[in-house]
């Protein structure tokens, strides 16, 4: 996969050099492109943003640096990407759409800031290519770096042989299949005994189908009270699929 990113903060990226993706770009499984939008803005002082028309509070990314650097990345790689725009006024963010973008082989992020780009370079774009304006959650950022750093790290995940352990994304909160929709649930590791805490007993039984039930109950319990909205979305028969296959 191939991952381009395009901010006027190309340091705010510098996480994409470490752990599960800086390893994935070592190995070769992703080839991941940091590009400064200022290289593309060309008056004395690399201006990337002027007064909205209309009024207002705040400052808007012009439209020319951004085509400038979006039509130089797509002529520069193979086939169409996917250009995937964080924005507070997105489409949710879900392991679905981690999913479904994982499967893409080549994704361009545009984080911008300020208070936000020019409409007409999403107009531009999307007559040419899939263009989904994405939000990472309920909440307002001054920008959109981070959420780039939150699904590349989704997405990247998911890339066969990325993560150390095949199975570590399947039972994941939010996966695809049997616990669909439900978070996970509490994970033990050694001591046996930490400050008078010990282990459920059940997950010392070696009884994988009891064990396995108990992650499933406790995984509900958490649900239930953490995300109730989730519990209405289930779908009643995983649960039942589930119950067989333990
Ligand atoms: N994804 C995502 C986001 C953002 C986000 C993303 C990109 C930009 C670019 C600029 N801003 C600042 C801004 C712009 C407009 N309204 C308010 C603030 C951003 C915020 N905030 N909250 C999220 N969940």
């Amino acid at each position: 996969m191939r991952l381009d990113v395009v901010t006027i903060f190309p340091e705010y990226l510098e996480p994409l050099n470490v752990s599960l993706v800086g390893k994935a770009r070592a190995r070769g499984q992703l080839d991941v492109r940091i590009h400064d939008l200022r290289e593309w803005a060309h008056d004395k002082h690399n201006t990337v943003d002027d007064t909205p028309y209309g009024g207002g509070p705040g400052m808007v990314m012009k439209p020319e640096p951004w085509g400038e650097a979006l039509d130089e990345i797509l002529a520069s790689g193979d086939g169409e990407p996917v250009i995937v725009v964080p924005t507070p006024s997105g489409a949710p963010f879900t392991q679905q759409l981690a999913v479904e973008l994982s499967a893409k082989p080549w994704l361009v992020f545009t984080p911008a800031r300020y208070e936000g780009i020019d409409r007409r370079v999403i107009e531009e774009y999307g007559d040419r290519v899939d263009v989904r304006e994405v939000s990472i959650g309920d909440y307002v950022l001054a920008g959109g770096e981070a959420p780039v750093l939150v699904m590349v790290e989704a997405v990247a995940r998911l890339l066969p042989g990325v993560l150390g352990n095949a199975a570590s994304h399947q039972d994941d909160s939010f996966a695809p299949g049997a616990m669909a929709d439900l978070l996970e649930g509490p994970v033990y590791t050694k001591p046996p005994e930490w400050r008078g805490r010990g282990i459920p007993e059940v997950l010392l039984s070696g009884h994988h189908g009891k064990i396995a039930r108990w992650r499933r109950d406790e995984a509900f319990r958490r649900t239930d009270r953490n995300r109730p909205d989730l519990i209405e979305r289930a779908d009643p028969a995983a649960f039942d699929k589930h119950d067989r296959a333990i």
